[in-house]
């Protein structure tokens, strides 16, 4: 049995749609409604057309508006747990790139079926969530995950993923697969349980705005290569570090068209993680595949 998108939906906002499409005009976004716009610029590796045939990364600069976020449905939820979420919309002259990324690399669902009952589960608090660590290993990897990512103060001190397989043309042949890593330029810094009990409950959203004002938060994009025998349909299996890396360009996140139309309105568009440039083609993941349908779907729930 296949889920529809509708019923997706549902088990993320965790009331069916008629009561859905109420709350949902209490909240700007139907998920990661905790969540603030902001802008900046990427910049392309000029070399990286030497590997990849995508013409979007000759453009040398390339406007960026940020969407960073917590998960969930509540807008006030507290920024002290560990999930912190990236999404970028790359506003080139005649293409555009998303990124919907994540700071756990692994997922805690392979196919439709599983990710439905992982919504629905999470829901029914600790009596659900015991019940997918009995009886749903990758949700269960998951949890073991994140009980071992510390939270930061800061949105900048994330490694972020786009967790999802991509292919990528290549100048000499066949399509490469590839996951997309972002590394923050002064490495991941974590913070102490000390300076975490200083904080308000919402600091994460002031600490951007402010440190942006006179530094920059930048990552380097990376393209994460497969190897033949990775899964790369399987957003719950985590490839070995030592898997090449392909250096995509820079992102620089300054605040600098934080006035324009487009950072201002970010909240009531979506970011869809397959709007992709020539030269960039979806896997075959599930996961993947469904993703865009299902934030069409919040969208038009949320109006
Ligand atoms: C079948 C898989 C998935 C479904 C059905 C799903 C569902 C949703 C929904 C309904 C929303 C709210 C959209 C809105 O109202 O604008 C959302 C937002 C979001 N999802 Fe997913 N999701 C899936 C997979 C993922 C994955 C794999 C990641 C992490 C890499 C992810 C990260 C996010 C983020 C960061 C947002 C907020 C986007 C923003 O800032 O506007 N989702 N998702």
């Amino acid at each position: 049995t296949e889920r529809t998108i509708s019923e997706l939906v549902d088990a993320v906002n965790g009331t069916p749609d008629n009561l859905s499409r109420d709350a949902g005009k209490k909240v700007k976004l139907r998920n990661h409604a905790n969540g603030f716009c902001t802008s900046g610029v990427f910049k392309p590796n000029p070399q990286i057309t030497d590997t990849f045939a995508i013409e979007f990364f000759t453009q040398a600069n390339i406007d960026i508006v940020a969407r960073f976020s917590l998960g969930g449905t509540n807008p006030q939820s507290s920024d002290k747990t560990a999930g912190r979420f990236m999404s970028l919309k790359l506003n080139g002259d005649t293409e555009s790139l998303q990124f919907v990324t994540s700071n756990a690399e692994v997922f805690f669902a392979s196919n439709l079926e599983d990710f439905f009952t992982f919504q629905t589960k999470v829901k029914q608090g600790n009596d659900g969530k015991q019940w997918l660590i009995d009886n749903k290993p990758d949700a269960k990897a998951f949890f073991d995950y994140i009980k071992k990512l510390p939270p930061t103060i800061s949105y900048a001190d994330n490694r972020y993923f786009g967790v999802n397989s991509f292919m990528f043309n290549s100048k000499n042949g066949a399509p490469v697969a590839g996951r997309w890593i972002f590394e923050p330029a002064n490495g991941v810094i974590t913070a102490s349980a000390d300076e975490l009990a200083q904080k308000p409950d919402n600091f994460l959203h002031k600490e951007l705005i402010e440190r942006i004002s006179t530094t920059p938060a930048t990552w380097d994009l990376f393209v994460q290569l497969a190897e033949k025998q990775d899964n790369v349909n399987d957003p719950t299996i985590v490839w070995p570090t030592s898997r090449p890396r392909l250096l995509i360009g820079q992102v620089i996140i300054n605040g600098q068209h934080d006035d324009a139309k487009a950072t201002l309105e970010c909240d009531k568009g979506i970011f869809n993680p397959l709007q992709l440039p020539k030269g960039i083609a979806p896997s075959a993941d599930p996961i993947l595949n469904a993703r865009s349908a299902a934030y069409i779907e919040s969208f038009i729930r949320r109006n």
